[in-house]
C-alpha cells in the first residue's frame, strides 16, 4: 500500500494518471517528505486522486487519509444528545434536546460505522450526551460487537460515560467484549459533584465504576480540571483512583458551549497542574498510547498512570487520527472547528455509495487543527456543546 508519509508523488500520480486517464497533473517536486509540504490545492489533488484511483481499480486499500497525510482510524459516535446530568462545563441548565425524529436510527449508525470500518477505522467510541441513556443502547452495542469485534474488523469498541447507568449495564458490556471504558468524574465531594453535574448522584457513579471493575472492565477516569472549582482535588483524586486500580486522565476545559468555562479566568493550565504534582510525586514519561489524545506519565509512588489531555496548552493536532459523528449524522472533522459533512443526507439520498463519497469529501475538508484560544470568549457561528460532538 502507498504510504503518504514518504510518498513519491510524481511517480505515483503518473501511475494514477495512466489508470484513471488523467495526465494533467503538474508535479513540481518528485520527492516529498510530508504531504504538509504541499500547497492546499496539491494536497486536495492528492487526496482526490488516491480515492479516485482506488475506487476505479480496487487495487489499493482505501484508508481515510486527510490532506495533511494523517490517517483517520478512530471514530467517535455520539448516539444521543440527551443526558441525565447538566455538567456546568458542558451544557446550560435548561438545555433543549433534539426531537427524536432528528436522531440517527440504530440501522443508520450501524451502516455508517460499517463504512468507516471498511475504510480502515479500528476504534469506535460511543459517546453522547450520555450513551447509556439512549433507549435500547445495549442492542446497538450487541450488534456492533457481533459485526465488528467478533469478526476482528475493529480492535476496540468502547464508551465514554458519566457512569450513572453503569451498574446495571456493566456485566452485559463485559460480555459483549467491552474491555475498557472511560468514566467522567470531576470530584469525590458529594456537594461539589451535585454542583458540577447539577443533578447527578455521586454514589450512583461510584457504584457503576465498581461494578465495571468487578466484571473485569478497565476503568479510566476523566477529570476536567477547573480553576477554583476542583483544582485542589486533583492529587486526592489521583491517589484515590490509583489505590483502586483506575487510571486517571486530566482534561483541560475547552471553551465550548455557552458555559462558565468560556471565561479565561476559569482556565487551568495542565502544565501548571503537572508541575504541582511533580513537586510531590515522581512522574515518569511512558510511551503508552491509546489512540486518543492523552499523553501518559507513570506515578512512581502510586504505581498508577496519569494522563494529560491538553488541547489548549499543548497542541496534539499534528497526529490527529479521529473524526466525530453527531447523533444527527453530521461528521465533524475536528472538535474545535465548525466544518462538517452531512452523512445522514448522503446516506438517505444516495445510499452507501454516496456515503462513501462523503467520507472522501470529509478527508479533504479535515482541518489542520483547532483554533481554541484560552483567552478568548468563544463566539462561533453556532454555539456548540460538547454533548453534540461527544467530546
Ligand atoms: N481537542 C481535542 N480534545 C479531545 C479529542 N479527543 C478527545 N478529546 C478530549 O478528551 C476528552 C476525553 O476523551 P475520551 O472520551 O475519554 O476519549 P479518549 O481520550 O480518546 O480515550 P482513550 O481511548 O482512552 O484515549 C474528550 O472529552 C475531549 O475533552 C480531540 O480530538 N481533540
Ligand atoms: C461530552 S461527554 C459525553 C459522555 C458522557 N456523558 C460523559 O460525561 O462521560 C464526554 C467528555 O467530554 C468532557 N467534556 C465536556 N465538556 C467539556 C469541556 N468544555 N471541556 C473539556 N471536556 C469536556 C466530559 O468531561 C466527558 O469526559
Ligand atoms: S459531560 Fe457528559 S454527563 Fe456531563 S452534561 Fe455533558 S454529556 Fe452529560
Ligand atoms: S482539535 Fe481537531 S485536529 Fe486537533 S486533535 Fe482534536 S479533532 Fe484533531
Amino acid at each position: 500500500m502507498v504510504s503518504p508519509k514518504d510518498f513519491d508523488f510524481g511517480a505515483h500520480l503518473f501511475a494514477i494518471g495512466t489508470k484513471v486517464n488523467c495526465r494533467k497533473v503538474h508535479v513540481s517536486s518528485r520527492r516529498l517528505l510530508s504531504l504538509a509540504d504541499l500547497s492546499t490545492q496539491s494536497r486536495c489533488t492528492y487526496t482526490r486522486f488516491m480515492n479516485m484511483h482506488a475506487r476505479q481499480t480496487g487495487e489499493i486499500q482505501r484508508p481515510l487519509i486527510d490532506s495533511y497525510g494523517r490517517q483517520v482510524n478512530y471514530l467517535r459516535v455520539s448516539v444521543t444528545d440527551r443526558c441525565d446530568f447538566r455538567c456546568t462545563y458542558c451544557m446550560g441548565e435548561n438545555m433543549v434536546f433534539l426531537p427524536k425524529s432528528e436522531v440517527l436510527s440504530f440501522e443508520e449508525i450501524q451502516t455508517i460505522i460499517a463504512q468507516f470500518v471498511a475504510r480502515g477505522v479500528r476504534k469506535v467510541r460511543l459517546t453522547g450526551g450520555e450513551p447509556l441513556v439512549r433507549r435500547d443502547i445495549m442492542k446497538l452495542i450487541a450488534a456492533l460487537s457481533e459485526s465488528h469485534l467478533a469478526q476482528g474488523t475493529l480492535d476496540e469498541l468502547t464508551i465514554t460515560t458519566n457512569g450513572s447507568q453503569l451498574a446495571r449495564h456493566a456485566a452485559e458490556l463485559a460480555r459483549l467484549g467491552i474491555r475498557r471504558i472511560n468514566v467522567s468524574l470531576d470530584t469525590l465531594d458529594n456537594a461539589l459533584f451535585t454542583e458540577i453535574t447539577r443533578r447527578g448522584r455521586l454514589s450512583q457513579v461510584l457504584e457503576g465504576i465498581e461494578a465495571a471493575q468487578a466484571v473485569g472492565i478497565a476503568v479510566k477516569l476523566n477529570m476536567v480540571a477547573m480553576k477554583g472549582v476542583n483544582e485542589d482535588e486533583i492529587i486526592p483524586m489521583m491517589e484515590w483512583a490509583h489505590a483502586r486500580g483506575y487510571e486517571l486522565t486530566l482534561i483541560e476545559a475547552m471553551p465550548l458551549g455557552e458555559v462558565a468555562l468560556d471565561r479565561a479566568d476559569a482556565h487551568l493550565s495542565l502544565k501548571q497542574v503537572h508541575d504541582r504534582i511533580a513537586e510531590r510525586f515522581t512522574l515518569e514519561h511512558i510511551a503508552k498510547r491509546t489512540g486518543g489524545p492523552a499523553r501518559y506519565k507513570r506515578v512512581t509512588e502510586t504505581g498508577g498512570t496519569l494522563g494529560f489531555i491538553t488541547p489548549l496548552s499543548h497542541n496534539f493536532c499534528e497526529s490527529c487520527n479521529r473524526v466525530r459523528l453527531t447523533c444527527t449524522g453530521q461528521l465533524y472533522m475536528c472538535l474545535g472547528q465548525d466544518d462538517r459533512v452531512d452523512l445522514r443526507a448522503a446516506l438517505r439520498e444516495g445510499g452507501v455509495e454516496a456515503l462513501d463519497a462523503a467520507l472522501d469529501r470529509a478527508m479533504i475538508a479535515k482541518p489542520k487543527g483547532h483554533d481554541f484560544v484560552a483567552e478568548r470568549i468563544q463566539t462561533p457561528s453556532v454555539v456548540r456543546h460538547m454533548s453534540v460532538t461527544g467530546g
